[in-house]
């Protein structure tokens, strides 16, 4: 049942015709989406591999993104398991698509868990730059890390701070920064019904107050002429152009970007604040007048009008030229975490087993673990982190380990030894099977149909299988 007061919230929204059609939205079937992954995929790579027949159509706001049907099942398959595609909501897709992400470009994601958004960023930057992928939730930002293990991404560090941390390690410092914001999640009432039952008023305006907040600290690790995108999965007014028209009140060197809108999409709307907000005086009519026409290229996709669930988008743009002569603005190249030290096992595994590592970085030892992280990563002493860049593996006592992150960044041609395996196999291999092969000994890339998957060691007559453990399941 969806609350009462949300329904009247959004019947002042819409006009009658339009709240009719908003209440049959939910009548209907829920939109499932994919993104093809372009760091190991698209479309056209993938049709002819496409063994479970998933029916797909074009998503038209986001590059690689697809409709699939609702009995489809693409999150049971190998093709998931090997980061072929993310599963994400369609109007989920839309935020990271005007961000804009660039191959070279410092990229925040201060609110990524799951990673929806960051896997989105990082497919389209080519594993370079640098991109911070952020969750405050510790338990969530696990689930973030291992996504972005997933989808092969080499130019990560997953941290689990709060933005205001965040801040003082990274002030001026993003050229692009995504801001997904905490909301009340109305646009999730579909996916999850028991979302209606932690809904109130009260929960919407903790949120924007949570949103304010969120934004001034993205505002500060803002390079000059940088770019925020702030987005939310709910309807809540006070959360989207309320959010949008404060933080634009408080921030007079920011201007909202006019960003082109797909067949569906909507404008923003000065109005839907100003007649829910319960305090009339908020918006003088002085400011009314002056932000409403702003405030209008923001963007709102509503369920009723396109297919998908629900989002608010603001692309904001800094202006403040002061800013850009800063003299002390600059990015650290300085290196961080312990100094390399006997590194010899892992030159052993990479002359056997690796071609090349198309990879710009450092190689940095934590502890046991060997990472090679992006450069111009500042000192982040003091920052918890979950992921430090692209994990090559662990030293254990005479042996280089490899890493699962290292099957998934890398491809057949980029190692000495790869073994393809069959979809059905693939299967077997992610349930943790072992399986006969005349081979010589070593490291092999296990790849299904071409996209890889994970490791395998030959020993005697057999593939050892080293999917880790904590991942395998019957598929
Ligand atoms: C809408 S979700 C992000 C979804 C993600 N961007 C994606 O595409 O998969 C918002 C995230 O903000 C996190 N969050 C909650 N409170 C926060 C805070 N005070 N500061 C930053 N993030 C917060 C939540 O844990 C949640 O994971």
């Amino acid at each position: 049942m969806l609350p009462n007061l949300f329904l009247e919230r959004i019947k002042k929204m819409l006009s009658s015709d339009e709240y009719d059609k908003f209440l049959a939205s939910y009548e209907i079937e829920r939109k499932h989406g994919l993104r093809f992954n372009s760091l190991k995929a698209d479309y056209d790579n993938f049709k002819d591999k496409n063994i479970d027949n998933i029916q797909l159509t074009e998503v038209p706001w986001a590059k690689n993104g697809y409709f699939y049907e609702n009995e489809d099942r693409p999150g049971k398959s190998p093709y998931h398991e090997a980061g072929v595609y993310y599963i994400q909501e369609p109007s989920a897709m839309a935020p990271a698509a005007y961000l804009d992400a660039k191959p070279g470009d410092y990229v925040l994601d201060l609110c990524s868990a799951p990673g929806g958004k960051s896997t989105q960023i990082a497919s389209t930057m080519n594993n370079t730059g640098l991109l911070i992928s952020n969750e405050i939730n510790t338990k969530r930002c696990k689930i973030l890390s291992e996504n972005i293990e997933r989808m092969g991404i080499a130019n990560a560090i997953v941290t689990n701070e709060s933005p205001e941390k965040l801040t003082k390690v990274f002030p001026v410092f993003f050229d692009k920064i995504m801001v997904d914001a905490p909301c009340s999640g109305e646009g999730m009432f579909k996916k999850n019904l028991n979302a209606t039952d932690e809904w109130s008023l009260e929960n919407v305006q903790i949120c924007s107050e949570r949103q304010d907040m969120i934004l001034d600290c993205a505002a500060q690790m803002l390079a000059p002429g940088g770019r925020i995108v702030f987005s939310t999965c709910t309807f809540a007014p006070e959360e989207n152009e309320g959010s949008i028209y404060r933080f634009l009140k408080r921030h007079n060197d920011f201007r909202i970007v006019d960003i082109d809108k797909y067949n569906g999409m909507s404008h923003g709307n000065l109005d839907y604040y100003k007649t829910l907000i319960t305090n009339s005086s908020i918006i003088s009519e002085d400011d009314y007048d002056f932000y409403k026409t702003e405030i209008q290229k923001t963007i709102r996709l509503w369920p009723h009008l396109l297919k998908g669930e629900g989002h608010f988008v603001a692309v904001l743009e800094q202006t403040n030229e002061k800013l850009q002569s800063k003299p002390n603005y600059q990015r650290n190249n300085k290196n961080f975490g312990n100094k390399n030290n006997n590194l010899e096992s892992y030159y052993n595994f990479f002359n056997d087993t690796i071609c090349k590592l198309p990879l710009d970085g450092k190689l940095e030892l934590f502890k046991d673990q060997l990472y090679l992280v992006p450069n111009g990563v500042p000192s982040l002493s003091g920052i918890k982190l979950l992921r430090r860049g692209l994990h090559l593996g662990t030293f254990l006592k005479n042996r280089f380990e490899p890493s699962h992150a290292l099957a998934l960044f890398l491809s057949s041609n980029l190692v000495k030894n790869s073994y393809d395996i069959d979809y059905d196999l693939a299967k077997k291999f992610i349930a943790g099977e072992t399986f006969p092969c005349d081979l010589k000994k070593g490291w092999y890339l296990i790849t299904v149909n071409g996209y890889s998957l994970g490791w395998g060691k030959v020993a005697g007559k057999t593939m050892k299988n080293h999917y880790p453990k904590g991942l395998r399941k019957n598929i």
